[in-house]
């Protein structure tokens, strides 16, 4: 049996802790012979635990603590700690697991509730769930989150060659924001998905760069936003912003103009790797 989950990419502009969406990068975890303890083969290196510590394991028996241990190879080309939903992967793989090997039979919604409680925001794990772009709302009890389809569009990721951890991204980030300023953010982050509803590209992009909640508070940590929507301004896309809590930068555009862009970010010279993906519209899935 095979499990995967996608990379998710969150916050997606003006949707911070709200909206977010899959793409075409995979945790993989085959499980294979059960064994006397869990052991989980990968090649995170060492600071990634392969026994029961692995957030993995420590998932799936975070919701049933009777499962048999198994010998599971897991493989990814989701990286960690650089806001592609890495830790978000590993939670609904862990889930899928617990619900395969104890046939608890968790439909998306019930999964969806254990992730976010897990997680502790929607962004990431509900279109790891789900698939494709998600809006989501989290009150520290229930999540509700529905698909929303987005344009067939390209997702062009700088990826630092530096991690960032989340935590620290959020620290970063105002115990208190203006009312105005609030209430612009939530504003242009209802139109931003009526705009998607609709396809409209031209308003997507206006309004992708209008967030008020965390880009211009993490703009010390990752220079390379600024930067690179510098570098872009001559460049025909659709928008930039801040994937996930970074520090990886994301370029939207359309099919026809995914090569320029991938051009102009590879001519800077950042230190990191430039990587195309698509939307991935299935979410998460088991393959027996
Ligand atoms: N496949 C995995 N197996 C075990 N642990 C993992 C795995 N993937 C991620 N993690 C853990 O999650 C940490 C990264 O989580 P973090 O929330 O900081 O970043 P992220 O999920 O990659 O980014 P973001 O939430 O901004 O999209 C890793 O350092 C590691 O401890
Ligand atoms: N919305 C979250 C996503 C990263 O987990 C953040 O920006 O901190």
């Amino acid at each position: 049996m095979r499990i995967i989950a996608p990379a998710t990419s969150a916050n997606c502009g003006p949707g911070f802790d709200s909206l977010g969406i899959a793409l075409n990068a995979y945790l993989v975890v085959e499980v294979l012979e059960e064994s006397a303890d869990w052991f989980v083969e990968h090649d995170f290196g060492s600071n990634v635990p392969t026994n029961q510590f692995n957030l993995v394991v420590r998932t799936a028996l975070a919701i049933n603590g009777d499962l048999t241990p198994h010998h599971l190879k897991v493989t990814s080309d989701i990286p960690l700690a650089r806001g592609l939903g890495s830790s978000s992967s590993a939670i609904v793989a862990g889930l899928l697991l617990a619900n395969e090997l104890g046939q608890m039979n968790l439909d998306d919604t019930m999964l969806l509730q254990l992730a976010t409680k897990l997680e502790g925001h929607p962004d990431n794990v509900a279109p790891a769930v789900l698939g494709d772009f998600v809006a989501a709302t989290y009150d520290g009890d229930w999540c509700d989150a529905l698909q929303v389809p987005y344009p067939k569009l390209d997702f062009i990721a700088y990826i630092p060659n530096q991690e960032l951890r989340t935590k620290e991204s959020r620290e970063a980030l105002p115990d208190k924001l203006a009312f105005g300023k609030a209430v612009h953010g939530a504003a242009v982050g209802n139109v931003y998905v009526a705009a998607i509803a609709q396809q409209n590209i031209d308003l997507i992009s206006r309004l992708m760069i209008q967030d008020e909640f965390h880009e211009q508070f993490r703009r010390k940590l990752v220079p390379d936003l600024d930067k690179i929507r510098h570098l872009l301004q001559q460049v025909p896309h659709v928008g930039t912003y801040l994937s996930g809590a970074g520090p990886t930068v994301m370029t939207v555009a359309e099919k026809d103009q995914t090569p320029q862009v991938m051009a102009a970010l590879a001519a800077a010279n950042l230190a990191g790797t430039v990587k195309k993906l698509t939307i991935d519209r299935l979410g998460a899935r088991v393959i027996n």
